[in-house]
């Protein structure tokens, strides 16, 4: 979805001067997609996060993990434009992003069929288009297109979750544990077929979870988020390729981060 044209919390800068250059190789020469700072965001007398800094660059996969009600939502909240009661600076590196968001919930309009709640979400002149049963086929939800979504299974209502942010083309996906609740053969296609669009129409991910198989599978890097007020205490780079992680990669990594000695990492056990 398109968030509301947000005039960001401090200018957007045409590209970011804090990026590593040593990443000057990537995509976009270096430029990053995303740079969130947060130095604080409160709720009344409840800090949720202190001095918290994050970048992506574009095409990237960041996984976010770090203990519940840690933050994290929060996070993808701020970068999405929705809260702006923060101190602190959203940038993105070139023109404004395109933004999809997969909520928790897959939030569909009961009242509205498979294929409305994906057209919705599109400017009108492009609701009538190949678009919307482009990416409804793409998720295998054709044969439900006229449903309405009670009737739909919950591995079905996030496949319409995914239609529905892919839809808009975003340049920038913010995904938060798009997988949570579902049993596990299901949640692992739903992986595939995120890791297989991707390929196909690359996005910046910014990607909530618990769950560090699955962040370990998907990412190409993990941050480690501190318990409330939180920021990024770790920083875990994935050095292998997405499509040669199979479980043993997935599980001797996991034993691996696990082990690590660093208070950081207590977090994740
Ligand atoms: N609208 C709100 N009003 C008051 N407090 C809030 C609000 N939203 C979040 N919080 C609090 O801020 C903290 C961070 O919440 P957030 O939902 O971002 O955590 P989270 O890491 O995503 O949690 P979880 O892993 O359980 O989904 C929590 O203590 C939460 O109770």
């Amino acid at each position: 979805m398109r968030t509301p044209s947000p005039s960001w919390p401090s200018s957007n800068s045409s590209s970011c001067a804090s990026c590593n250059p040593s990443k000057a190789g990537s995509p976009a020469g270096g430029r990053c997609a995303l740079r969130l700072e947060i130095r604080a965001k409160r709720f009344a007398e409840r800090e949720a996060i202190r001095g918290l800094t994050l970048e992506a660059l574009p095409a990237e996969f960041v996984a976010l993990v770090g203990p519940s009600g840690c933050g994290k939502t929060t996070t993808l909240n701020i970068a999405a434009g929705l809260d702006r009661a923060f101190e602190g600076s959203v940038e993105f590196g070139g023109r404004e992003p395109v933004l999809g968001y997969v909520f928790q919930n897959p939030r569909l309009l009961p009242w509205r069929t498979v294929r409305q709640n994906v057209a919705l979400v599109l400017p009108k002149a492009l609701r009538g288009g190949p678009l919307v049963d482009e990416w409804l086929a793409a998720m295998d939800l054709t044969g439900v297109a006229d449903e309405y979504p009670t009737r739909l299974s919950v591995g079905m209502a996030r496949r319409v979750a995914l239609a529905r942010a892919f839809v808009v083309q975003p340049d920038l996906l913010l995904m938060d544990e798009p997988f949570v609740s579902l049993d596990e053969p299901t949640a692992q296609r739903l992986r595939a077929l995120l890791a297989a669009t991707l390929e196909r129409r690359p996005a910046t991910v910014l990607f909530v979870t618990h769950n560090l198989r699955e962040a370990i599978q998907l990412a190409d890097r993990i941050l480690v988020m501190a318990p409330r007020p939180t920021r990024v205490v770790a920083e875990v780079p994935i050095p292998v390729p997405r499509g040669a992680r199979d479980d043993a990669m997935v599980e001797s990594f996991r034993a691996d981060l696990l082990a690590r000695p660093e208070a950081a990492f207590r977090v994740l056990a």
